[in-house]
């Protein structure tokens, strides 16, 4: 099962085709993996991809990382063999933490995948015009447990241009957020396309966790540590926190709701924060020592 305090800073697409990858995948220091049968895979070696990864998910050993199957949309010719493969090999014990359904648009696309595989966790790919308008639905789905952004597809439904401040995705960034926070689901954000522009991934990655993101979705084991990075609290936010629940349990106890810390206030609601700040740096120390 996925849990609420589970990092997913880095979630790295690996395609399922691509035995090499999938090996090397099992060093790398990526909080979760998707393993794609969808986009990242020619439509001639779907059907051995599908084949292959339900064999390695059923024998492989990716530590603590998350395993998460892409599988491509019931509307296509491979979607309901996908499904009915990792259904069988799920029951057989294969380690699949989440299913993610590409292009959902509404909650009956959640619902078609629930009733042929049940128990796992579903995650959607949030990446279509009407998807971003039925967010709300989408994420109040009970088998739902994240949310991923597809900017590439949604981009092309929009007909935008690529910018480096991604004015034409705020909406639907803004509106799935808000959507995974009401109800509680993780969300990650968009692959950055540019593999090899390291300056341009730590940008979006800011951008990204100054939204609210959990995390970010890779191409290249390149991006790994500038994510893992980015979406970390970072030592000052860790000291701050502390010194915030220090300065606020004094304050508490002379009979005052409110502290100053750095010349700013510190109420209840930012100690939910700061806690939450601890909580996630604890569990990413936790990853690393596993
Ligand atoms: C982008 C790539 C095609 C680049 O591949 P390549 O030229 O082979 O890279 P390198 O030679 O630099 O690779 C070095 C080593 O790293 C391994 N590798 C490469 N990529 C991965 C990976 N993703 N996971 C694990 N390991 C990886 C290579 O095997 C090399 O290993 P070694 O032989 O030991 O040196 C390629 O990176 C790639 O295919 N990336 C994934 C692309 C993908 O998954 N695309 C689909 C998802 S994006 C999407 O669909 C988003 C969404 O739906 C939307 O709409 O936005
Ligand atoms: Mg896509």
């Amino acid at each position: 099962m996925l849990t609420g305090a589970r990092p997913f800073r880095s979630v790295l697409y690996i395609p399922g085709s691509k035995e090499r990858a999938l090996e090397k995948a099992k060093d790398l220091p990526a909080d979760a993996i998707i393993f794609d049968l969808e986009d990242a895979v020619a439509a001639d070696e779907k059907p051995a991809a599908r084949a292959l990864l339900a064999q390695v998910l059923a024998e492989a050993d990716y530590g603590p990382r998350a395993r998460i199957v892409r599988i491509n949309g019931l509307d296509s010719d491979w979607g309901r063999d996908d499904v009915a493969t990792f259904a069988k090999a799920i029951a057989a014990g294969a380690k699949v933490d989440a299913i993610l359904i590409p292009k959902v648009s509404t909650p009956a696309d959640l619902d078609a995948v629930a009733a042929l595989i049940p128990d796992v966790p579903l995650w959607a790919m949030m990446e279509t015009a009407l998807g971003m308008l039925n967010a709300a639905s989408i994420a109040a789905h009970p088998r739902l447990a994240g949310m991923v952004m597809g900017t590439n597809d949604l981009a092309k439904e929009l007909g935008s241009r690529f910018r480096a401040d991604r004015l034409a995705m705020q909406a639907g960034l803004g509106l799935c957020l808000l959507a995974a926070r009401a109800y509680g689901l993780t969300i990650v954000d968009g692959v950055y396309n540019a593999f090899k522009d390291e300056a341009g991934l730590l940008a979006e990655c800011e951008q990204g966790r100054d939204m609210g993101f959990d995390g970010k979705t890779l191409i290249h084991p390149a991006q790994l540590e500038i994510a893992n990075i980015a979406f970390a609290p970072s030592e000052a936010e860790i000291d701050l926190a502390r010194r915030q629940i220090a300065a606020f349990d004094e304050a508490e106890a002379r009979g005052l709701g409110v502290a100053v810390v750095d010349g700013r206030i510190v109420e209840n609601l930012h100690i939910v924060t700061a806690r939450q700040t601890l909580a996630k740096a604890e569990a990413i120390a936790a990853l690393n020592a596993s």
